[in-house]
């Protein structure tokens, strides 16, 4: 399954650290057919490699998924060679299996857990499976490191041969469940992945990043419900880049694009969290300021507008000088958001009009009822 999963998604961070890690289980399964036949400090050495590199790949896996750096390859070789060197030394110098056990089950049991502690970031609405991944993985490295204590019971004759017996079915059962159970929730940390991207695709424009005319709207009208039921002010910017055509035709599109994300670096610079920018097309910007009053609003046009002339773009060895037009609208009560939009467009032309580089607020006349305190 993870194989698969791999062989479709080969630039999901962190699949083929895990899907290997799983190859290793595989070879664990692989010890206990050989039990028969092979000799001890083999079949221990055998089983402990597997066990270490699949807990090790596991959290490998895991920190790449999430965006971290891999853990040192020292760190690995360090660590396996410690246990392979305590197995042997148990098995031959100086046999104890309990000591073996103990030792391969603190090592597994800490791995794991950090493997919870790495996936275990954000919003748990917007990830599910990442604390259904840290349940399961943080769940099997707690029992991990109980089963050294079960294994003492046994050996100190606490238990009767019958819990004996069920407590070496409930190990072997939990290291089945969680096995499969990490391997399902894997599969649903690469789903969302791909949803996340494809998300991403579906909403974002694909040279600025910022959101899309579709997703813009989306955003704008739920934010305008949201202001609605709280009685918040909403307030829009509407922002076209002047003359932006003789960038295009002086410099080349390349110079328009770069222009087009300098602006947008810009932009981002001057607003708040909460804030969000759309490219509602072409030259053609809009920002959306939740809970924001008209005279903030205009507050923060004035910052983007002078910002934006401030800051030219370097194109090479040119300096290119940019300016925008800004039309400013604070939403009316009970006003469609697009209504406001429309108002913050026209404000925009009346900017263009009057001569450019400068702010126009949307007409007083249609501000009169404009909600929240003043
Ligand atoms: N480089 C680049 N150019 C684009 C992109 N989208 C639209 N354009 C160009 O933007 C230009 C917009 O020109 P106009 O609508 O005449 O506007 P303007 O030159 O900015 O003039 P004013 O808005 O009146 O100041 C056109 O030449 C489009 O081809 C883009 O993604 N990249």
């Amino acid at each position: 399954m993870l194989l698969a999963a791999w062989r479709f998604n080969p630039r999901i961070a962190g699949l083929g650290a895990w899907t290997l890690s799983y190859g290793f289980a595989l070879l664990i399964s692989l010890n206990l057919l050989l039990r028969a036949v092979a000799p001890e400090l083999l079949l221990v050495l055998l089983a402990q490699f597997s066990a270490f590199m699949m807990a090790y790949l596991n959290l490998q896996g895991t920190r790449a998924y999430v965006g971290a750096a891999p853990l040192p390859w020292r760190y690995g070789v360090t660590g396996l060679a410690a246990v392979l060197a305590s197995a042997a030394y148990f098995t031959l110098l100086q046999p104890n299996e309990a000591m073996r056990y103990t030792l391969i089950s603190l090592v597994l049991g800490v791995l794991f857990l950090l493997c919870a502690r790495s996936i275990a970031r954000g919003n748990i609405w917007d990830y599910p499976a990442r604390y259904l991944y840290a349940l399961a993985s943080g769940g099997h490295g707690l029992f991990l490191l109980l089963r050294p204590w079960l294994f003492s019971l046994d050996k100190q004759g606490l238990l009767d041969t019958q819990r004996a017996i069920a407590v070496s079915h409930i190990v072997v059962v939990e290291s089945i469940v969680a096995v499969v159970l990490m391997a399902f929730c894997i599969v649903m940390l690469a789903n969302e992945q791909v949803t996340l991207a494809l998300r991403n695709i579906a909403d974002r424009d694909p040279l600025t990043s910022v959101f899309n005319r579709r997703a813009f709207l989306a955003l704008l009208d739920k934010a305008a419900r949201y202001a609605d039921r709280m009685h918040f002010p909403l307030s829009i910017l509407l922002i076209d880049l002047d003359h932006f055509k003789k960038i295009n035709d002086t410099w080349g599109h390349r110079a328009g694009d770069e222009a087009l994300l300098h602006f947008v670096s810009i932009a981002q610079g001057c607003m708040r969290d909460g804030d969000v920018v759309g490219r509602l097309g072409g030259e053609e910007f809009a920002i959306f300021l939740p809970n924001a009053q008209q005279h903030e609003a205009e507050a923060v046009a004035d910052r983007v507008r002078r910002a934006v002339e401030a800051v030219p773009l370097a194109y090479g060895e040119t300096r290119i000088g940019l300016t925008v037009s800004v039309g400013v609208a604070c939403r009316l009560s009970s006003e469609t958001p697009e209504l406001t939009l429309h108002r913050a467009d026209a404000a925009m032309y009346l900017a263009k009009r009057n001569g450019r580089n400068r702010i126009e607020l949307a007409q007083p006349s249609q501000l009169g009822s404009a909600q929240g305190p003043a």
